[in-house]
């Protein structure tokens, strides 16, 4: 018998991500910042559902706040896989948001990865996982990690990806009541740009740091507190340019145990990480 045509994309995972370490090693002409970091991936993030369209719209069928349809970053990446691949299909798509917006967990880039890939298929556009991370790239510095789909050793702005094998891992992320915009972060004079490049065996813990923290604390006090606070459970750090604090725990019970004990008006979750990307198997 055959296999009917795909019509419909029923809850795709757009998981989100941790920046383990963040150093800002170098400034690149256009005024970007060059980075070294490690990406971790989290079995916890928004959900998209994706049905074909035959009139060649891409729409968004659910309001996101704060983030007018035409500029999401899904309906971006519906468009550009359109203009690089030709096709003349559309999509409606719904987006299940459970991130916290701006919190430095790639909510966005990450839900542009999962329009990327399911699209791909849904289209049957049949773009290479490596064409697809180029054409993410376009979206933002993160989406690329999300099509790599596995943790990773970052360099560039976040494009020149090596693979990382880490141990699973229990973490407790923290969002303090804060928007932390990212230009803002990167603009601030005081940032330090000058860390010394380290090679991709020596991101230990102890030996890195996130530059943007610094900065974010003392602009968003909101922050350092949610670090103090998450601190006292275990070694707590911000990801990305925040807002949004993390730390390793044991275990699941551990992190449910510190999540339950965070105070309003910060919220907490307990996440796992996830060594591949649940869309992986639609690439290549
Ligand atoms: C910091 C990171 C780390 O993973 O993650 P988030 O905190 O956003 O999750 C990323 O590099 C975020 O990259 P991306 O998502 O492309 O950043 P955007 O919000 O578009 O950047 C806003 C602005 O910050 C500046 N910017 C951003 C990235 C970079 N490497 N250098 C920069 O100077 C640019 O001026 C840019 O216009
Ligand atoms: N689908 C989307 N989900 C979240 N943010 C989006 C989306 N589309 C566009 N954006 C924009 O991207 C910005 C960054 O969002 P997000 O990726 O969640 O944070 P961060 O980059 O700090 O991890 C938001 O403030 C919003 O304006």
């Amino acid at each position: 018998m055959d296999t009917p045509p795909l019509i419909r994309l029923e809850r795709c995972p757009a998981p989100a991500k941790l920046n383990l370490f963040l150093h800002v090693v170098g400034r690149r002409a256009d005024g970007y910042h060059l980075l070294q970091t490690a990406f971790r991936m989290l079995d916890w993030g928004d959900s998209l559902t994706f049905a074909l369209r035959a009139d060649g719209a891409v729409h968004r069928t659910t309001e996101v706040a704060g983030v007018p349809e035409k500029q999401d970053l899904v309906v971006r990446a519906g468009r550009l896989l359109q203009q690089a691949s030709g096709c003349r299909h559309g999509a409606d798509i719904a987006i299940d948001k459970r991130l916290p917006m701006g919190g430095g967990l790639g909510g966005g880039s990450s839900d542009a990865a999962t329009t990327l890939i399911a699209l791909n298929r849904l289209w049957g556009t049949g773009l290479s996982r490596a064409a697809l991370a180029k054409l993410g790239l376009q979206l933002g510095a993160d989406v690329p990690f999300f099509i790599f789909g596995r943790d990773a050793f970052a360099e560039g702005v976040g494009e020149e990806l090596q693979p990382l094998t880490l141990p699973p891992a229990w973490y407790v992320v923290v969002a303090p009541p804060v928007l932390v915009p990212t230009a803002e972060i990167f603009r601030a004079e005081e940032l330090t740009r000058d860390t010394g490049p380290i090679r991709i065996t020596d991101f230990a813990a102890s030996t890195t740091r996130n530059d943007l923290q610094a900065v974010a604390c003392n602009r968003y006090p909101e922050v350092g507190a949610a670090i103090e606070w998450l601190a006292q459970f275990a070694p707590a750090r911000m990801t990305g340019s925040g807002a949004c604090v993390f730390a390793e725990v044991g275990s699941e019970m551990e992190a449910k145990d510190i999540v339950e004990k965070c105070p309003a008006p910060m919220r907490a979750w307990k996440a796992k990480s996830l060594a591949r990307h649940p869309l992986s198997d639609w690439l290549d």
